[in-house]
Protein backbone atom coordinates (compact mmCIF):
# COMPACT_ATOMS: atom_id res chain seq x y z
CA UNK A 1 0.00 0.00 0.00
CA UNK A 2 1.72 3.40 -0.52
CA UNK A 3 0.48 6.87 0.21
CA UNK A 4 -0.52 8.17 -3.00
CA UNK A 5 2.15 7.40 -5.53
CA UNK A 6 5.19 6.88 -3.19
CA UNK A 7 6.09 4.36 -0.77
CA UNK A 8 5.74 4.14 3.03
CA UNK A 9 8.18 5.63 4.50
CA UNK A 10 9.55 3.53 7.82
CA UNK A 11 11.27 4.18 10.39
CA UNK A 12 13.34 1.06 12.07
CA UNK A 13 14.20 1.59 16.54
CA UNK A 14 16.34 -0.80 17.12
CA UNK A 15 17.33 -1.34 13.44
CA UNK A 16 21.13 -2.76 15.00
CA UNK A 17 19.20 -5.66 16.86
CA UNK A 18 18.34 -9.48 15.96
CA UNK A 19 14.59 -8.45 14.94
CA UNK A 20 15.47 -4.93 13.26
CA UNK A 21 18.15 -5.93 11.01
CA UNK A 22 15.91 -8.91 9.86
CA UNK A 23 13.37 -6.72 9.47
CA UNK A 24 14.98 -4.08 7.89
CA UNK A 25 16.24 -6.87 5.05
CA UNK A 26 12.26 -8.04 4.75
CA UNK A 27 11.07 -4.64 4.48
CA UNK A 28 14.08 -3.62 2.02
CA UNK A 29 13.07 -6.14 -0.22
CA UNK A 30 9.19 -5.35 -0.43
CA UNK A 31 8.78 -2.48 -3.20
CA UNK A 32 6.12 -0.62 -0.97
CA UNK A 33 8.31 0.56 1.74
CA UNK A 34 10.92 2.71 2.03
CA UNK A 35 13.52 2.79 5.33
CA UNK A 36 13.58 6.23 5.97
CA UNK A 37 15.98 6.18 9.07
CA UNK A 38 17.45 3.48 11.20
CA UNK A 39 17.43 4.23 15.04
CA UNK A 40 20.43 2.66 17.28
CA UNK A 41 22.67 3.20 20.10
CA UNK A 42 25.72 3.02 18.00
CA UNK A 43 26.34 3.97 14.64
CA UNK A 44 29.03 1.57 14.08
CA UNK A 45 26.15 -1.76 14.75
CA UNK A 46 23.70 -0.19 12.00
CA UNK A 47 22.91 -1.69 9.27
CA UNK A 48 24.69 -0.39 5.87
CA UNK A 49 23.05 1.85 3.56
CA UNK A 50 20.45 3.40 5.72
CA UNK A 51 20.31 6.86 7.28
CA UNK A 52 21.14 6.37 10.80
CA UNK A 53 19.65 8.50 13.78
CA UNK A 54 20.84 8.28 17.28
CA UNK A 55 18.41 10.72 18.65
CA UNK A 56 14.61 9.62 18.67
CA UNK A 57 13.42 13.56 17.77
CA UNK A 58 16.05 13.97 14.84
CA UNK A 59 15.32 10.75 13.47
CA UNK A 60 11.11 12.01 13.43
CA UNK A 61 12.51 15.35 12.49
CA UNK A 62 14.58 14.73 9.50
CA UNK A 63 13.22 11.23 8.46
CA UNK A 64 9.94 12.44 8.26
CA UNK A 65 8.62 8.83 8.69
CA UNK A 66 5.14 7.36 8.19
CA UNK A 67 5.91 4.24 10.50
CA UNK A 68 7.81 3.80 13.26
CA UNK A 69 8.66 0.27 13.83
CA UNK A 70 9.73 -0.30 17.25
CA UNK A 71 11.95 -3.11 17.95
CA UNK A 72 13.85 -1.89 20.81
CA UNK A 73 13.29 -3.15 24.01
CA UNK A 74 10.73 -2.25 27.35
CA UNK A 75 12.99 0.21 28.98
CA UNK A 76 13.21 2.13 25.23
CA UNK A 77 10.11 1.16 23.55
CA UNK A 78 7.58 3.39 25.64
CA UNK A 79 9.22 6.58 25.13
CA UNK A 80 9.50 6.04 21.50
CA UNK A 81 6.14 5.39 20.93
CA UNK A 82 4.76 8.09 23.24
CA UNK A 83 6.98 9.99 20.95
CA UNK A 84 5.92 8.93 17.52
CA UNK A 85 2.12 9.69 18.38
CA UNK A 86 2.99 13.28 19.54
CA UNK A 87 4.65 13.63 15.56
CA UNK A 88 2.31 11.97 14.78
CA UNK A 89 3.47 9.26 13.18
CA UNK A 90 1.79 5.90 13.04
CA UNK A 91 3.43 2.86 15.42
CA UNK A 92 3.71 -0.47 14.70
CA UNK A 93 5.12 -1.46 18.12
CA UNK A 94 7.20 -4.91 18.19
CA UNK A 95 9.16 -4.61 21.22
CA UNK A 96 7.62 -6.33 24.55
CA UNK A 97 7.56 -5.04 27.78
CA UNK A 98 5.23 -2.10 28.29
CA UNK A 99 2.35 -2.11 30.23
CA UNK A 100 -1.50 -2.56 29.58
CA UNK A 101 -1.53 1.67 30.91
CA UNK A 102 0.64 2.13 28.02
CA UNK A 103 -1.32 0.84 25.57
CA UNK A 104 -4.45 2.45 26.74
CA UNK A 105 -3.00 5.83 26.76
CA UNK A 106 -1.51 5.05 23.07
CA UNK A 107 -4.94 3.98 22.16
CA UNK A 108 -6.58 6.99 23.80
CA UNK A 109 -3.79 9.66 21.99
CA UNK A 110 -4.06 7.89 18.22
CA UNK A 111 -8.10 7.85 18.97
CA UNK A 112 -7.48 11.44 19.56
CA UNK A 113 -5.68 12.59 16.30
CA UNK A 114 -7.66 9.96 14.00
CA UNK A 115 -3.80 8.47 13.69
CA UNK A 116 -3.43 4.44 12.79
CA UNK A 117 -1.22 2.05 14.76
CA UNK A 118 -0.75 -1.74 15.45
CA UNK A 119 0.37 -3.01 19.24
CA UNK A 120 1.79 -6.54 17.78
CA UNK A 121 3.18 -8.58 20.94
CA UNK A 122 3.43 -11.16 18.52
CA UNK A 123 4.15 -11.43 14.10
CA UNK A 124 3.56 -14.78 13.55
CA UNK A 125 0.47 -16.28 12.55
CA UNK A 126 0.99 -19.25 14.29
CA UNK A 127 1.11 -17.79 17.59
CA UNK A 128 -1.80 -15.61 16.54
CA UNK A 129 -3.27 -18.93 16.11
CA UNK A 130 -1.94 -20.50 18.86
CA UNK A 131 -3.76 -18.15 21.30
CA UNK A 132 -7.22 -17.83 19.54
CA UNK A 133 -7.04 -21.65 20.22
CA UNK A 134 -6.28 -21.61 23.80
CA UNK A 135 -9.06 -18.93 24.27
CA UNK A 136 -11.15 -21.29 22.55
CA UNK A 137 -9.93 -24.40 24.82
CA UNK A 138 -9.84 -22.27 28.26
CA UNK A 139 -14.04 -22.09 27.99
CA UNK A 140 -13.72 -26.04 28.84
CA UNK A 141 -11.15 -26.69 31.35
CA UNK A 142 -10.93 -25.70 34.82
CA UNK A 143 -6.92 -24.77 34.84
CA UNK A 144 -4.37 -23.22 32.55
CA UNK A 145 -1.11 -22.58 32.87
CA UNK A 146 1.88 -21.37 30.54
CA UNK A 147 5.02 -21.91 29.65
CA UNK A 148 7.01 -19.73 27.61
CA UNK A 149 10.74 -20.50 26.27
CA UNK A 150 12.38 -18.27 24.65
CA UNK A 151 16.57 -17.61 23.89
CA UNK A 152 18.79 -16.58 26.69
CA UNK A 153 19.32 -13.19 24.84
CA UNK A 154 15.45 -12.48 25.48
CA UNK A 155 15.46 -9.16 28.05
CA UNK A 156 12.00 -9.35 29.08
CA UNK A 157 9.83 -11.90 31.29
CA UNK A 158 7.47 -12.86 31.10
CA UNK A 159 6.78 -12.84 26.94
CA UNK A 160 4.82 -10.20 25.56
CA UNK A 161 2.94 -13.29 23.77
CA UNK A 162 2.68 -14.97 27.18
CA UNK A 163 0.84 -11.61 28.61
CA UNK A 164 -1.18 -11.50 25.91
CA UNK A 165 -2.73 -14.84 26.33
CA UNK A 166 -2.98 -14.41 30.16
CA UNK A 167 -4.98 -11.47 29.38
CA UNK A 168 -7.17 -13.13 26.53
CA UNK A 169 -7.51 -16.11 28.56
CA UNK A 170 -8.80 -14.25 31.49
CA UNK A 171 -11.32 -12.52 29.41
CA UNK A 172 -13.18 -15.71 28.72
CA UNK A 173 -12.64 -17.55 31.94
CA UNK A 174 -12.21 -14.32 34.54
CA UNK A 175 -9.25 -16.50 36.32
CA UNK A 176 -5.41 -15.53 36.44
CA UNK A 177 -3.04 -17.74 34.12
CA UNK A 178 0.20 -18.84 35.74
CA UNK A 179 2.79 -18.20 33.32
CA UNK A 180 6.57 -19.63 33.31
CA UNK A 181 9.51 -18.54 31.73
CA UNK A 182 12.78 -20.87 30.30
CA UNK A 183 15.54 -18.91 28.94
CA UNK A 184 18.00 -21.22 27.14
CA UNK A 185 20.48 -20.74 24.45
CA UNK A 186 19.31 -22.66 21.52
CA UNK A 187 15.69 -21.54 22.03
CA UNK A 188 14.32 -19.11 19.70
CA UNK A 189 10.75 -18.16 20.68
CA UNK A 190 8.11 -20.79 21.63
CA UNK A 191 5.28 -21.30 23.79
CA UNK A 192 2.79 -23.50 25.35
CA UNK A 193 -0.79 -23.38 26.63
CA UNK A 194 -1.61 -26.31 29.01
CA UNK A 195 -5.05 -26.73 30.04
CA UNK A 196 -5.60 -29.59 32.82
CA UNK A 197 -9.07 -31.49 33.12
CA UNK A 198 -10.58 -34.55 34.43
CA UNK A 199 -7.56 -37.03 33.63
CA UNK A 200 -6.63 -35.79 30.67
CA UNK A 201 -3.99 -32.53 29.57
CA UNK A 202 -4.49 -30.69 26.47
CA UNK A 203 -1.53 -28.38 25.22
CA UNK A 204 -1.47 -26.16 22.47
CA UNK A 205 2.30 -25.57 21.76
CA UNK A 206 3.84 -22.66 18.95
CA UNK A 207 7.18 -22.64 17.68
CA UNK A 208 9.22 -19.86 15.74
CA UNK A 209 12.22 -21.86 14.66
CA UNK A 210 13.46 -18.76 13.54
CA UNK A 211 12.93 -14.94 13.21
CA UNK A 212 11.67 -14.86 9.50
CA UNK A 213 8.10 -16.15 11.19
CA UNK A 214 7.91 -12.32 12.37
CA UNK A 215 8.30 -10.94 8.88
CA UNK A 216 5.05 -11.75 7.13
CA UNK A 217 3.49 -9.92 10.06
CA UNK A 218 5.73 -6.88 10.27
CA UNK A 219 5.03 -6.14 6.34
CA UNK A 220 1.21 -6.34 6.86
CA UNK A 221 1.75 -4.24 10.01
CA UNK A 222 3.63 -1.63 8.42
CA UNK A 223 1.17 -1.29 5.16
CA UNK A 224 -2.30 -1.62 7.25
CA UNK A 225 -1.11 0.87 9.40
CA UNK A 226 -1.74 3.44 6.94
CA UNK A 227 -5.10 2.83 6.53
CA UNK A 228 -6.15 2.58 10.18
CA UNK A 229 -7.65 5.78 12.30
CA UNK A 230 -7.15 4.02 15.91
CA UNK A 231 -4.10 1.64 17.26
CA UNK A 232 -5.41 -2.18 17.71
CA UNK A 233 -3.72 -4.08 19.92
CA UNK A 234 -2.94 -7.22 18.24
CA UNK A 235 -1.80 -8.54 14.93
CA UNK A 236 -5.22 -11.20 14.70
CA UNK A 237 -7.33 -7.38 14.13
CA UNK A 238 -5.51 -7.52 10.84
CA UNK A 239 -6.40 -10.88 9.61
CA UNK A 240 -9.63 -11.93 11.00
N1 LIG B 1 6.38 -8.80 18.23
C1 LIG B 1 7.11 -9.84 17.85
O1 LIG B 1 6.67 -10.72 17.09
C2 LIG B 1 8.50 -9.94 18.34
C3 LIG B 1 8.93 -9.07 19.28
N2 LIG B 1 10.20 -9.13 19.73
C4 LIG B 1 10.56 -8.07 20.65
O2 LIG B 1 11.36 -7.15 19.93
C5 LIG B 1 12.32 -6.56 20.79
C6 LIG B 1 13.70 -6.74 20.20
O3 LIG B 1 14.07 -8.09 20.22
P1 LIG B 1 15.53 -8.54 19.73
O4 LIG B 1 15.77 -8.00 18.38
O5 LIG B 1 15.66 -10.00 19.98
O6 LIG B 1 16.43 -7.77 20.80
P2 LIG B 1 17.90 -7.17 20.58
O7 LIG B 1 18.42 -6.87 21.96
O8 LIG B 1 18.68 -8.04 19.68
O9 LIG B 1 17.63 -5.81 19.79
C7 LIG B 1 17.15 -4.65 20.37
C8 LIG B 1 17.92 -3.51 19.75
O10 LIG B 1 17.33 -2.28 20.15
C9 LIG B 1 18.38 -1.41 20.48
N3 LIG B 1 17.88 -0.34 21.33
C10 LIG B 1 17.38 -0.41 22.56
N4 LIG B 1 17.04 0.82 23.00
C11 LIG B 1 17.34 1.68 22.00
C12 LIG B 1 17.23 3.07 21.84
N5 LIG B 1 16.74 3.84 22.82
N6 LIG B 1 17.64 3.64 20.70
C13 LIG B 1 18.14 2.86 19.71
N7 LIG B 1 18.29 1.53 19.78
C14 LIG B 1 17.87 0.94 20.93
C15 LIG B 1 19.41 -2.30 21.14
O11 LIG B 1 20.65 -1.65 21.21
P3 LIG B 1 21.78 -2.17 22.28
O12 LIG B 1 22.11 -3.55 21.83
O13 LIG B 1 22.87 -1.18 22.14
O14 LIG B 1 21.09 -2.17 23.61
C16 LIG B 1 19.39 -3.48 20.20
O15 LIG B 1 20.21 -3.25 19.07
C17 LIG B 1 12.12 -7.22 22.15
O16 LIG B 1 11.28 -6.40 22.95
C18 LIG B 1 11.40 -8.51 21.82
O17 LIG B 1 10.61 -8.97 22.88
C19 LIG B 1 11.08 -10.05 19.29
C20 LIG B 1 10.69 -10.98 18.38
C21 LIG B 1 9.36 -11.01 17.82
O1 LIG C 1 12.11 -11.60 22.32
C1 LIG C 1 11.68 -12.44 21.48
O2 LIG C 1 12.41 -13.19 20.84
C2 LIG C 1 10.23 -12.51 21.26
N1 LIG C 1 9.46 -11.63 21.84
C3 LIG C 1 8.06 -11.51 21.72
C4 LIG C 1 7.40 -11.70 23.06
O3 LIG C 1 7.92 -11.20 24.08
O4 LIG C 1 6.35 -12.34 23.12
C5 LIG C 1 7.50 -12.35 20.62
C6 LIG C 1 8.18 -13.66 20.43
O5 LIG C 1 7.85 -14.48 21.50
C7 LIG C 1 9.68 -13.50 20.32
Amino acid sequence: MTLGERSIRVLVAGAAGRMGREAVAALAEDGRFHIAGALVRDPGRAPDGLRVFTDPVHAVEEARPDVWLDLTDAESVVRHVDLAISFGVRPVVGATGYGAEDVARWQKACEERGLGGVVAPNFALGALLMIRFAQEAARFYAAAEIVELHHDGKKDAPSGTARRTALLIRDVTGRDVPIHSVRLPGLVAHQEVIFGGTGETLTIRHDSLSRASFMPGIRLACAKVMELSTLVYGLEHLLW
